[in-house]
This record gives C-alpha cells, sequence and structure tokens, in this order.
C-alpha cells in the first residue's frame, strides 16, 4: 500500500507523487459509480497491479478544500503574484484575485514582484494592502529579493500562484527552486504561442510537503458566483471590520447615512481606491441580477 498526491493528470491517467516517485495511475470503476472524480492534489492511496505492473488508484482521502476554477483539492493559500510595472499594476484585478481568494476561504498573500522597477510605488501598494489586513511580499525575481520571505510563506503549504500574465509568477518560482525551468518571457512572444491556453494544470513540488500551482485559472472575469449583495462587504476585510460599526446592520456602504465605512475612507484608514472597487463590483452585481 502506497499513499501519495495525485500531481497531474492527463487523458484519464492520474500521476501521483509517492514518496520515492511519481506513478502513473489509472482511477478505479467504482469512483465513477460514486460520482467522485480524482482531483489534483487530492492525497490518495494507489495499489500498483501484479499483472499490468499499473498503479490504480483504491482512496481518495477527504478533502480540505476544493477550488473550482481551476479543478484541484487541498489548496491551503493563495499567492497573488502582481508586478509592480511592466505591466503596471492594476488594483481593480488585484481587488478582483482578493475576492475569488476571500470567497474560496483560502489564506492569501499579495506578492509584489519587480520592485526593482519603482521601489516607492511597490512601497504605497505595501502600505494600503497591510491596512486592509493581506500579508504583502514585496519581490524582484531579478534581483532576488524577497525570494526567502516567499519560501517560508510557501513551506508545508500547497499553494496557487494566482496573477495576470507577465508579472513574473514563473521568474520567481525559478528563483525559489534552482531546479525549476519554467519558460519565462516577455509577455507578447508567449501570447503568441498561446501559452496560456496550452499549458495545463500541474503541482510543483517544491519540497516534501510543499507544493505549487502555476495557474492562470484562478481568476473571475465575472462576479456571479456571488448571489447576493450584501456577501460582497464579507469578502473586503476593512470594509466587513469597519461596517460593524455602521448606523444600519443592513448597511452597502453606498449612500445609507452614518456609514462606518465611509467614514473611514474620508479619514484615509480604508483605502479609496479600493473602497471604489468595491462600489464597482457592488454595481456589477446589482446589474447581474437585475437582467
Ligand atoms: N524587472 C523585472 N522583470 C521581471 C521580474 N520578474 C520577471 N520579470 C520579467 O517579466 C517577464 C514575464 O515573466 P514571467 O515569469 O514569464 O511571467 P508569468 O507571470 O509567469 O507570465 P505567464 O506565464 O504569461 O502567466 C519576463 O521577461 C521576466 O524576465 C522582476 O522581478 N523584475
Ligand atoms: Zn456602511
Amino acid at each position: 500500500m502506497l499513499k501519495g498526491i495525485i500531481v497531474k493528470g492527463v487523458g484519464g491517467f492520474y500521476y501521483v507523487k509517492t514518496e520515492d516517485n511519481i506513478i502513473e495511475c489509472r482511477a478505479r470503476g467504482v469512483f465513477r459509480e460514486e460520482n467522485l472524480t480524482p482531483l489534483i492534489g487530492d492525497k490518495v492511496r494507489i495499489r500498483i497491479s501484479d499483472e499490468d505492473k499499473t498503479g490504480y488508484i483504491e482512496e481518495i482521502y477527504p478533502r480540505n478544500s476544493q477550488l473550482l476554477r481551476p479543478p484541484v483539492a487541498n489548496i491551503t493559500q493563495a499567492i497573488i503574484v502582481m508586478s509592480i510595472k511592466k505591466p503596471d499594476i492594476n488594483t481593480w484585478l488585484l481587488d478582483r484575485f482578493l475576492l475569488m481568494a476571500e470567497y474560496e476561504n483560502l489564506e492569501v498573500t499579495i506578492c509584489l514582484n519587480k520592485s526593482d522597477l519603482d521601489l516607492d510605488k511597490g512601497s504605497r501598494l505595501k502600505n494600503i494592502y497591510e491596512t486592509a489586513g493581506y500579508k504583502v511580499i514585496m519581490t524582484s525575481a531579478i534581483n532576488h529579493i524577497g525570494i526567502e520571505e516567499l519560501k517560508d510563506t510557501l513551506n508545508n503549504n500547497i499553494s496557487v500562484f494566482a496573477g495576470p500574465s507577465g508579472t513574473g509568477k514563473s521568474s520567481l518560482l525559478n528563483e525559489v527552486n534552482k531546479n525549476f525551468k519554467l519558460e519565462t518571457g516577455d509577455v507578447s512572444a508567449k501570447t503568441k504561442r498561446g501559452k496560456h491556453t496550452t499549458r495545463h494544470v500541474e503541482l510543483l513540488e517544491l519540497d516534501d510537503n510543499t507544493f505549487v500551482l502555476d495557474s492562470p485559472g484562478f481568476s473571475s472575469l465575472n462576479v456571479d458566483f456571488i448571489e447576493e449583495e450584501s456577501e460582497l462587504r464579507e469578502y473586503f476585510r476593512e470594509i466587513r471590520e469597519y461596517g460593524q460599526k455602521c448606523r444600519f446592520i443592513s448597511c452597502l456602504h453606498g449612500n445609507e447615512p452614518d456609514c462606518e465605512v465611509k467614514n473611514q475612507v474620508e479619514k484615509g484608514n480604508i483605502s479609496k481606491d479600493r473602497y471604489e472597487n468595491y462600489l464597482l463590483f457592488l454595481e456589477e452585481i446589482k446589474n447581474i441580477r437585475r437582467y
């Protein structure tokens, strides 16, 4: 009997990382009957058949978490990689990623990469997002800055690396583990080759018990997963916090009187930019519901 974790799935085969090596496995038919599909990230028990020497997944251990997009199990945290410049940081997108992470109930760390290009801007952003309640690491893949802190954050976790194309996700992973030789390059060259569409989902092993998923999938173009307007305020940490002191318990922090959130935006304790993104998302959710 062997135990392992599914790191890749291709055409009906699952690749299971055991203590010693990676074993190609099939799933037992019984999973289909139970309507259970093995997922990347699943911790499994396998058996090697004497006849054909292939591995069979015998049991899937209970999942701690399950992401929808991309479909992976047991992810413990998200590392959201944004570049300060080239491409310029887009905080609307960052807040969108954060929303997704909060919705999925993941631990989250923001990685502000390419700090070599504009340290001042990086510091300002770090300050804003730390004030909002997030852990922020400033990195430079080319100057090897912040890599140790990033390593510590990854240690003993199964993390999803998320962020727009060209922000340096592959470059950072290559720094974190010198054995990785992930393809990096300028945005236009990679887009031409359709890198984003052809890349499959795979867990990379950084260390024992430490895996990362370099995935383009962890983002959402719409907010249709949020059903009620009132849900949104729960996913903005600082708004959730200050919102408890609003006059009305139902306050959506828009035009209501005595709104503590607006009050704190005026005082500068809540970032105006974050608040405006909150209002934009709120408007979007309203519109989904109307049509
Ligand atoms: N100046 C600077 N450039 C960087 C840094 N990190 C990465 N780059 C460059 O940014 C470009 C994109 O880096 P990648 O690592 O390929 O970005 P990615 O996020 O993996 O991109 P996708 O695979 O398209 O999602 C490359 O040309 C890198 O050399 C950094 O810290 N500073
Ligand atoms: Zn309010």
